[in-house]
């Protein structure tokens, strides 16, 4: 598994402390982080690849100060949005998941390889020769979890990844993502998704007031949000 670690992280954007003094270790294989809007979710797994640099503190991946390395973390790191449009750069289905590979520098047999296996595993193999941006909304976001898995990151990062979907593909993504080797940190709203999570994370203004077993941390979260 992966080693995140949090040391004495703030942020701020003008004047609104967003994170304020997290210290953090994750090394479970799957965890869950909820919280309010704006409670600064979001902010906190972006520091995990370099999206978003904290104004104080560090986060190290396996190590490496992301700050310092974030190519390298960048490289082991996979982070699906919540709106998959913003991750789509590529016409079509299959070349938008080879474009991922691109900087593996893999023999071109091999590439097309791993990318027919990925488009298999998220059956989009009927819709390899397709326009990507005009998928459904399911299909694009399957499409995003396509393209960051192929590269194999040995960690994976969702944001709010089922937000967008209607119910039959929200399970869909939810199984596969439930289905992953690696470690997986998982922003969601939608609590029943991180019932069988290692920990949950429970943030509030800022700060992680909770940080426990789903169970106790989603018993706290419902009870807050009642
Ligand atoms: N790029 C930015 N510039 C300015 N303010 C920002 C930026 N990104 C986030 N914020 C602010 O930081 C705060 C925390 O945002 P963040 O997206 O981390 O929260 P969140 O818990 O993920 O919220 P949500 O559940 O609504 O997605 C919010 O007040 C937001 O408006």
């Amino acid at each position: 598994m992966g080693d995140i670690r949090f040391e004495g992280v703030s942020h701020h954007f003008g004047d609104d402390a967003v994170l304020r003094d997290i210290d953090l270790t994750l090394t479970e294989q799957r965890i869950g982080v909820v919280g309010a809007n704006g409670s600064g979710k979001s902010t906190l797994v972006r520091l995990v690849n370099g999206l978003v640099s904290p104004q104080a503190g560090r986060v190290l991946v396996d190590g490496q100060d992301v700050a310092k390395h974030a190519r390298e973390v960048r490289r082991r790191v996979g982070f699906i949005f919540t709106n998959p449009d913003t991750q789509i750069v590529m016409p079509t289905v299959r070349e938008d998941v080879a474009f991922s590979l691109r900087r593996l520098k893999l023999p071109a047999t091999d590439a097309a390889a791993r990318v027919d296996a990925a488009l298999e595993r998220f059956g989009l193999d009927a819709l390899a020769d397709r326009a990507a941006h005009k998928l459904s909304g399911g299909q694009k976001q399957l499409l995003a979890l396509a393209a960051v898995l192929v590269a194999e990151p040995s960690i994976v990062i969702a944001d709010e990844p089922t937000t967008l979907l209607d119910g039959r593909n929200a399970r869909i993504v939810t199984e596969y993502l439930g289905s992953l080797h690696q470690q997986l940190i998982v922003v969601t709203h939608q609590l029943e998704l991180l019932e069988d999570f290692e920990r949950v994370i429970v943030m509030e203004d800022g700060r992680v007031v909770a940080d426990d077993a789903p169970g106790p941390a989603l018993e706290l979260y419902r009870a807050a949000i009642r």
